[in-house]
């Protein structure tokens, strides 16, 4: 793609579009395939912890090629579904897909959302805190953007825990991921920087206390597959913010 068609974004940004851009062709099937079929699991979580009720507005952020905001629309069909992202390769898959024309396509930047303030009932992300410069800058935005009362709900990968099975998946994410990519005819950085920013994110509780800095009230989180996996989910608080700060690990 063009450098021209691709939206303003800082450095790290700039380089993970451009990945995802060339990801884009194989994302889906490879998603399947690495997660051994879970992954779709996990977004129906994600939707299930939203709360939603029919006529919602809800944005799928760091939407790729839409799969959250598919889902949406499968329980919706009155919901309004944004699907954002600065990735135009991706966006332009998930428009070519069955369903594509019934969610709102948006290019934006989670960290200057083009959104007003109050606009969304929730705003789930899957896999966009791993990849952004500043956590925090990307969760005011999205609380921002969230109406009173409105939910967040996150998914992302979380480093491998200490235990038994750590060196097996250490080495999922070393060689078999690698393995997996080149078999797909996939660029070998895209699967070394999963690997790499895996290894190197938040853990699940601290990316709960990241939600309660960003002043998220009701935080809660869920591990998926030997806790390589984990759900956070967090709300605005209606009528100004009380001072709940629970967390917890189902
Ligand atoms: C691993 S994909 C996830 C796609 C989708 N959410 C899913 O569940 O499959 C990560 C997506 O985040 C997007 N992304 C990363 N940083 C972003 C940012 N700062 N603003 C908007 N999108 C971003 C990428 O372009 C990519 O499409």
């Amino acid at each position: 793609m063009n450098d021209s068609y691709r939206l303003k974004t800082d450095e790290k940004g700039a380089r993970i579009q451009k990945m995802f851009d060339g990801l884009a062709a194989n994302y889906d099937l490879m998603n399947r395939i690495m997660t051994m079929g879970q992954d779709q699991r996990w977004r129906r979580y994600v939707v299930d912890q939203a709360g939603l009720k029919p006529g919602c507005t809800v944005l799928d952020l760091a939407a790729g090629t839409g799969d959250i905001a598919f889902e949406v629309r499968r329980r919706f069909d009155d919901a309004a579904v944004i699907a954002g992202d600065f990735s135009l390769g991706m966006m332009a898959f998930g428009t070519g897909r069955k369903g594509g024309d019934g969610v709102h396509w948006v290019a934006c930047d989670a960290l200057a959302l083009p959104f007003a303030d109050n606009s969304f009932d929730a705003v789930l992300f899957g896999y966009l805190l791993r990849n952004v410069t500043c956590i925090q800058t990307a969760l005011s935005e999205i609380r921002r953007v969230l109406k009173p009362g409105g939910k967040a709900v996150c998914l992302d990968t979380t480093p491998p825990p200490p235990g038994l099975l750590r060196p097996f998946i250490k080495s999922y994410l070393n060689h078999g991921l690698p393995l997996l990519g080149r078999a797909l005819g996939t660029d070998p950085s895209a699967y070394a920087y999963l690997s790499n920013s895996t290894q190197h994110f938040e853990t699940a509780e601290a990316l709960a206390d990241h939600f309660l800095q960003a002043e998220f009230d009701g935080v809660g989180f869920r591990h998926f597959l030997f806790k390589t996996i984990a759900v956070h989910w967090a709300s605005k608080q209606a009528g100004g913010r009380q001072h709940n700060t629970s967390k917890k690990d189902l």
